[in-house]
């Protein structure tokens, strides 16, 4: 199966939560930080994430330097990567911020009609998957629209499924100086979790940002 190379980029506590017990957006990153992230996004052809972040943060997902962006244009790129949303019965608003141009919702053939109708106008839509987004198709269907270099951002039900599925190659997480706390407060990986085989990473960098440690992982 062709597929892009796929990178995780996320921030969690120093007690591995990436959002409060209510599902609340948490500034994790600092300045250093979020410029990294801008850098990884400016250097992605898509940024992926699951209709969970979508409900929770309304992302938009956007390079947020105007020098990165023209810096894209003038090396033919598109002025800002694809965004994507994993969401299987259609349930982004209307009004999220990540619609627009370059925005693609992939949703499940069971996805109600209704509910795509209000999205079309925001965005294209790519069914694949019978009741839940299929991840590897979709990951095939965004190689053969052109993608290499996906960026996932979250949430941690999106993380699950792509590394259950050995679909990721590589992980970046920023842990932030700050404790969040909360058994049901979504950490980096949710899911069931694994039982008895679990993947092994290999640490490729370690950096000190902000008040905070970046550590880039390599999955086998
Ligand atoms: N600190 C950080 O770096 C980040 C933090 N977050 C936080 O994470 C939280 C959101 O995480 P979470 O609630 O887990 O949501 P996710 O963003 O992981 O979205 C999960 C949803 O995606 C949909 N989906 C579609 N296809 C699949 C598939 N094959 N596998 C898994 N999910 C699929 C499912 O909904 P459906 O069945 O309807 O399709 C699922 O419930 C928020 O609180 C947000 O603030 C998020 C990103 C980064
Ligand atoms: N890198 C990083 N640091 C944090 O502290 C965060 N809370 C997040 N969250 C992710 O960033 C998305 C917001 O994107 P926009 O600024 O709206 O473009 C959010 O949805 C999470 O995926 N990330």
């Amino acid at each position: 199966m062709n597929r892009p190379f796929v990178f995780i980029n996320s921030a969690m506590s120093a007690d591995g939560k990436i959002s409060s017990r209510d599902r609340r957006q948490i500034r994790i990153s600092g300045k250093e930080d979020l410029m990294r992230v801008d850098e990884l996004r400016a250097a992605s052809d898509a940024i992926m994430v699951g209709v969970g972040t979508v409900l929770a943060d309304d992302p938009g997902l956007r390079v947020k330097s105007r020098i990165l962006r023209e810096k894209r244009k003038d090396m033919g790129q598109l002025k800002e990567p694809f965004r994507i949303v994993a969401d299987s019965n259609a349930r982004t608003p209307a009004n999220a911020k990540i619609l627009g141009p370059g925005c693609m919702i992939a949703v499940s053939y069971s996805a109600p009609e209704e509910r795509l109708d209000r999205l079309r106008s925001g965005c294209e839509i790519i069914k694949c998957g019978t009741e839940m987004v299929d991840l590897p198709g979709l990951m095939e269907e965004l190689y053969n629209r052109g993608v290499r270099r996906l960026m996932v951002e979250g949430g941690a039900r999106l993380n699950w499924s792509l590394i259950e599925l050995g679909l990721v190659d590589e992980i970046y997480i920023y842990i932030g100086g700050l404790i969040i706390g909360g058994e049901r407060a979504p950490s980096l990986v949710d899911g069931p979790g694994f039982r008895n085989s679990f993947p092994r990473l290999s640490l490729q960098s370690v950096q000190r940002l902000d008040e905070g440690l970046l550590l880039q992982w390599e999955l086998h």
